[in-house]
Protein backbone atom coordinates (compact mmCIF):
# COMPACT_ATOMS: atom_id res chain seq x y z
CA UNK A 1 0.00 0.00 0.00
CA UNK A 2 1.35 3.95 -0.21
CA UNK A 3 1.86 5.87 2.32
CA UNK A 4 -0.77 7.91 3.97
CA UNK A 5 1.21 11.15 2.20
CA UNK A 6 0.48 10.08 -1.50
CA UNK A 7 -3.42 9.23 -0.43
CA UNK A 8 -3.42 12.90 0.83
CA UNK A 9 -1.48 14.48 -2.24
CA UNK A 10 -3.97 12.12 -4.41
CA UNK A 11 -7.48 13.14 -2.89
CA UNK A 12 -5.68 16.89 -3.01
CA UNK A 13 -5.58 16.68 -6.49
CA UNK A 14 -8.32 15.07 -7.67
CA UNK A 15 -11.15 16.65 -5.26
CA UNK A 16 -13.32 19.83 -4.81
CA UNK A 17 -11.56 21.26 -1.62
CA UNK A 18 -15.50 21.17 -0.05
CA UNK A 19 -15.10 17.21 -0.34
CA UNK A 20 -11.73 16.68 0.55
CA UNK A 21 -12.78 18.38 4.03
CA UNK A 22 -15.63 16.03 4.20
CA UNK A 23 -12.97 13.01 3.70
CA UNK A 24 -11.51 14.30 5.99
CA UNK A 25 -14.47 14.80 8.49
CA UNK A 26 -15.70 10.99 7.60
CA UNK A 27 -12.38 9.83 8.35
CA UNK A 28 -12.18 11.20 11.57
CA UNK A 29 -15.54 10.39 13.20
CA UNK A 30 -15.18 6.86 11.60
CA UNK A 31 -12.61 6.64 13.73
CA UNK A 32 -14.36 7.75 16.51
CA UNK A 33 -17.39 5.35 16.21
CA UNK A 34 -14.49 2.24 15.59
CA UNK A 35 -13.19 3.46 18.85
CA UNK A 36 -16.80 3.45 20.39
CA UNK A 37 -17.30 -0.28 19.35
CA UNK A 38 -13.95 -1.65 19.52
CA UNK A 39 -13.40 -2.13 15.88
CA UNK A 40 -10.50 -1.24 13.54
CA UNK A 41 -9.85 2.23 14.10
CA UNK A 42 -7.21 2.48 11.27
CA UNK A 43 -9.12 0.50 8.83
CA UNK A 44 -12.15 2.93 9.75
CA UNK A 45 -10.10 5.90 9.16
CA UNK A 46 -8.90 4.73 5.89
CA UNK A 47 -12.07 3.88 4.52
CA UNK A 48 -13.65 7.03 5.79
CA UNK A 49 -10.70 9.12 3.78
CA UNK A 50 -10.82 7.52 0.67
CA UNK A 51 -14.34 6.78 -0.12
CA UNK A 52 -15.35 9.30 -2.32
CA UNK A 53 -12.07 9.41 -4.31
CA UNK A 54 -13.57 8.39 -7.59
CA UNK A 55 -16.17 10.98 -6.95
CA UNK A 56 -14.96 13.29 -9.20
CA UNK A 57 -14.48 11.37 -12.31
CA UNK A 58 -16.86 10.78 -15.38
CA UNK A 59 -19.71 8.80 -15.89
CA UNK A 60 -17.71 7.07 -18.38
CA UNK A 61 -14.70 6.51 -16.33
CA UNK A 62 -17.07 5.81 -12.98
CA UNK A 63 -18.31 2.94 -15.41
CA UNK A 64 -15.05 1.00 -16.10
CA UNK A 65 -13.57 1.31 -12.56
CA UNK A 66 -16.96 -0.45 -11.21
CA UNK A 67 -16.79 -3.06 -14.16
CA UNK A 68 -13.05 -3.67 -12.89
CA UNK A 69 -13.19 -3.26 -8.89
CA UNK A 70 -13.56 -6.53 -7.97
CA UNK A 71 -16.90 -6.50 -6.40
CA UNK A 72 -20.41 -7.31 -7.87
CA UNK A 73 -22.18 -4.31 -9.68
CA UNK A 74 -25.63 -4.96 -11.08
CA UNK A 75 -26.91 -3.50 -14.44
CA UNK A 76 -29.27 -1.41 -12.41
CA UNK A 77 -26.43 0.46 -10.85
CA UNK A 78 -25.51 2.17 -14.56
CA UNK A 79 -28.42 3.65 -14.27
CA UNK A 80 -27.89 5.84 -11.21
CA UNK A 81 -24.31 7.56 -11.77
CA UNK A 82 -24.77 9.15 -8.54
CA UNK A 83 -24.21 5.90 -6.47
CA UNK A 84 -21.21 4.11 -8.96
CA UNK A 85 -18.30 6.31 -6.84
CA UNK A 86 -19.07 3.74 -4.41
CA UNK A 87 -17.45 1.10 -6.81
CA UNK A 88 -15.47 3.47 -8.58
CA UNK A 89 -13.61 4.42 -5.05
CA UNK A 90 -12.84 0.70 -4.92
CA UNK A 91 -11.23 0.40 -8.07
CA UNK A 92 -8.84 3.28 -7.37
CA UNK A 93 -8.28 2.13 -3.71
CA UNK A 94 -6.79 -1.08 -5.50
CA UNK A 95 -5.29 -0.17 -8.52
CA UNK A 96 -3.76 3.36 -7.35
CA UNK A 97 -3.22 3.29 -3.80
CA UNK A 98 -2.40 -0.84 -3.30
CA UNK A 99 -4.90 -1.52 -0.69
CA UNK A 100 -6.24 -4.97 -0.64
CA UNK A 101 -7.71 -5.07 2.62
CA UNK A 102 -11.09 -6.34 2.17
CA UNK A 103 -13.25 -4.56 5.13
CA UNK A 104 -11.86 -1.36 3.73
CA UNK A 105 -12.57 -2.37 0.43
CA UNK A 106 -16.42 -3.86 1.27
CA UNK A 107 -16.72 -0.51 3.68
CA UNK A 108 -15.76 1.88 0.00
CA UNK A 109 -17.81 -0.38 -1.78
CA UNK A 110 -20.84 -0.21 0.13
CA UNK A 111 -20.76 3.48 1.83
CA UNK A 112 -23.02 5.23 -0.96
CA UNK A 113 -26.30 2.47 -0.63
CA UNK A 114 -25.45 -0.06 2.68
CA UNK A 115 -26.17 -3.45 1.45
CA UNK A 116 -28.25 -6.29 2.93
CA UNK A 117 -25.97 -7.93 6.42
CA UNK A 118 -23.54 -5.01 6.86
CA UNK A 119 -20.32 -5.93 8.84
CA UNK A 120 -19.93 -3.01 11.63
CA UNK A 121 -16.66 -1.52 9.78
CA UNK A 122 -19.01 -1.17 6.78
CA UNK A 123 -22.08 0.35 8.85
CA UNK A 124 -19.25 2.54 10.79
CA UNK A 125 -18.05 3.99 7.13
CA UNK A 126 -21.80 4.43 5.65
CA UNK A 127 -23.05 6.10 8.90
CA UNK A 128 -19.96 8.29 9.26
CA UNK A 129 -20.32 9.54 5.92
CA UNK A 130 -24.19 10.21 6.82
CA UNK A 131 -23.25 12.54 9.85
CA UNK A 132 -20.21 13.71 9.59
CA UNK A 133 -19.63 17.67 10.80
CA UNK A 134 -20.74 19.26 8.04
CA UNK A 135 -23.43 17.45 6.72
CA UNK A 136 -27.16 19.24 7.66
CA UNK A 137 -30.58 18.51 7.20
CA UNK A 138 -33.94 17.70 9.45
CA UNK A 139 -33.41 14.68 11.52
CA UNK A 140 -29.55 14.71 11.53
CA UNK A 141 -29.10 15.46 15.36
CA UNK A 142 -30.94 12.28 15.92
CA UNK A 143 -29.07 10.02 14.10
CA UNK A 144 -26.20 11.87 15.66
CA UNK A 145 -26.72 10.55 19.05
CA UNK A 146 -28.41 6.95 18.13
CA UNK A 147 -24.86 6.04 16.21
CA UNK A 148 -23.06 5.57 19.89
CA UNK A 149 -26.09 4.14 21.66
CA UNK A 150 -27.14 1.88 18.51
CA UNK A 151 -25.95 1.71 15.57
CA UNK A 152 -28.80 -0.11 13.75
CA UNK A 153 -31.12 1.99 14.79
CA UNK A 154 -29.10 5.06 13.58
CA UNK A 155 -28.54 3.26 10.11
CA UNK A 156 -31.89 2.15 10.09
CA UNK A 157 -32.64 6.40 10.03
CA UNK A 158 -30.71 7.41 7.45
CA UNK A 159 -31.89 4.51 4.86
CA UNK A 160 -35.27 5.36 5.81
CA UNK A 161 -34.60 9.49 5.23
CA UNK A 162 -32.59 8.46 2.16
CA UNK A 163 -35.21 6.09 0.40
CA UNK A 164 -37.99 9.00 1.27
CA UNK A 165 -35.52 11.66 0.06
CA UNK A 166 -35.31 9.70 -3.29
CA UNK A 167 -39.03 8.73 -3.27
CA UNK A 168 -39.69 12.64 -3.06
CA UNK A 169 -37.28 13.59 -6.31
CA UNK A 170 -38.86 10.74 -8.20
CA UNK A 171 -35.41 9.38 -8.32
CA UNK A 172 -34.48 5.62 -9.02
CA UNK A 173 -34.32 3.53 -6.07
CA UNK A 174 -31.28 1.42 -5.63
CA UNK A 175 -32.48 -1.81 -4.09
CA UNK A 176 -29.37 -2.70 -1.73
CA UNK A 177 -30.79 0.30 0.26
CA UNK A 178 -34.34 -1.58 0.74
CA UNK A 179 -32.00 -4.36 1.31
CA UNK A 180 -30.49 -2.39 4.20
CA UNK A 181 -33.81 -1.65 5.51
CA UNK A 182 -35.40 -4.32 5.51
CA UNK A 183 -32.38 -6.96 6.80
CA UNK A 184 -32.63 -4.57 9.91
CA UNK A 185 -36.17 -4.61 10.91
CA UNK A 186 -36.04 -8.60 10.33
CA UNK A 187 -32.99 -9.24 11.85
CA UNK A 188 -32.72 -6.62 14.72
CA UNK A 189 -34.31 -5.44 18.20
CA UNK A 190 -35.28 -1.95 17.26
N1 LIG B 1 -30.32 3.35 -3.06
C1 LIG B 1 -30.10 4.45 -3.73
N2 LIG B 1 -30.67 4.63 -4.94
C2 LIG B 1 -30.44 5.76 -5.63
N3 LIG B 1 -29.66 6.78 -5.22
C3 LIG B 1 -29.07 6.65 -4.03
C4 LIG B 1 -29.25 5.48 -3.23
N4 LIG B 1 -28.52 5.64 -2.08
C5 LIG B 1 -27.93 6.85 -2.15
N5 LIG B 1 -28.25 7.47 -3.32
C6 LIG B 1 -27.84 8.80 -3.77
O1 LIG B 1 -26.45 8.82 -3.88
C7 LIG B 1 -25.96 10.10 -3.55
C8 LIG B 1 -24.89 9.97 -2.49
O2 LIG B 1 -24.29 11.18 -2.35
P1 LIG B 1 -23.65 11.63 -0.97
O3 LIG B 1 -24.61 11.37 0.14
O4 LIG B 1 -23.14 13.00 -1.18
O5 LIG B 1 -22.53 10.56 -0.77
P2 LIG B 1 -20.97 10.68 -0.70
O6 LIG B 1 -20.58 11.40 0.55
O7 LIG B 1 -20.57 9.27 -0.69
O8 LIG B 1 -20.53 11.38 -1.91
C9 LIG B 1 -27.16 10.92 -3.08
O9 LIG B 1 -27.60 11.73 -4.15
C10 LIG B 1 -28.19 9.86 -2.75
O10 LIG B 1 -29.51 10.32 -2.90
Amino acid sequence: MVGLNFIDKYLKEHLSKKRYIHSLNVADIAASIAEHYDVDESKARLAGLIHDCSKEESYEDLVNYAQNCGFPVDEESYNIPEILHGPGSVYIARSIFGIDDVEVLSSVRYHVTGKENMTLMEKIVFIADYIEPSRKFDGIDNIRDLVYQDIDKALLFAFDLTIKYIIDRKGLLHHDTVDARNFLIKNTTL
